[in-house]
């Protein structure tokens, strides 16, 4: 079978917030491609993460793209906010966004790449009048909200779900896979059709980060 090499998307939410900086270049050192931010705001999700500021000085040093999560509600209210913070690519929620077309232009709008995610219960169908649309489709395979989870197994079908709906659409779409990806079960992620993949607590709790980041890149 083609070799694919995946994006890899470490997620900050498992750093240290105490040397976030030195988190942050070793990122920048590693064979990672994005950086995966995670926005909480305790009220589309169980949880608050980080916002604005930490962004803003996190791109500051950055070299990776910018690849903004948002778990939140009213995303329109904060999109060119967050362009000015220095994200490149700017994830809604489709449960969050009651206008997602609108939603859509605005973040292309504000010169960033956009991507919709979708909970492991939304079914793939939602994004049959957006797909061409869009630049990403983010898959949850863990409800939103903590890092540290059990990958949801359903998820695998999902992923060839969107891989379909991206085919036969014509739609430019990368997909990302996000929540519980491991060393073991990113080759089946990939399989499945993931372009992009997070991984929090698999880079983070990790003896040498910077070797999971490439081991997970090159073990498809
Ligand atoms: O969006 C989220 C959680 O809501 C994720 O991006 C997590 O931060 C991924 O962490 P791990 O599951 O890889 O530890
Ligand atoms: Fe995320």
């Amino acid at each position: 079978m083609e070799k694919k090499t995946p994006l890899i998307a470490p997620s900050l939410l498992a750093a240290n917030f105490l040397e976030i900086g030195k988190d942050v270049n070793m990122i920048n050192n590693s064979e990672a491609d994005w950086l995966h931010l995670d926005v909480m705001d305790g009220r589309f999700v169980p949880n608050i993460s980080f916002g604005l500021p930490v962004i803003a000085a996190v791109t500051k040093i950055s070299t990776k793209v910018n690849d903004v999560h948002l778990m939140i509600e009213e995303p329109e209210k904060y999109a060119e906010a967050f362009a000015k913070a220095g994200a490149n690519i700017l994830t809604v929620h489709i449960e969050a966004c009651r206008h997602l077309h609108r939603n859509i232009q605005q973040i292309k709008g504000l010169g960033m790449k956009a991507g919709v995610a979708l909970n492991p219960h939304t079914s793939v169908s939602q994004l049959e009048n957006i797909i061409a649309d869009l630049d990403l489709v983010l898959v949850m395979s863990v409800n939103p909200g903590f890092g540290g989870q059990h990958f949801i197994e359903k998820t695998y079908e999902k992923i060839r779900q969107v891989k379909a709906l991206i085919n036969q659409s014509g739609s430019k779409a990368l997909i990302e896979v996000d929540g519980g990806v491991t060393l073991d079960n990113s080759k089946a992620v990939i399989a499945a059709g993931a372009d992009v993949l997070v991984a929090g607590n698999t880079v983070f709790s990790a003896k040498d980060p910077v070797e999971m980041i490439r081991a997970l890149k090159h073990n498809s």
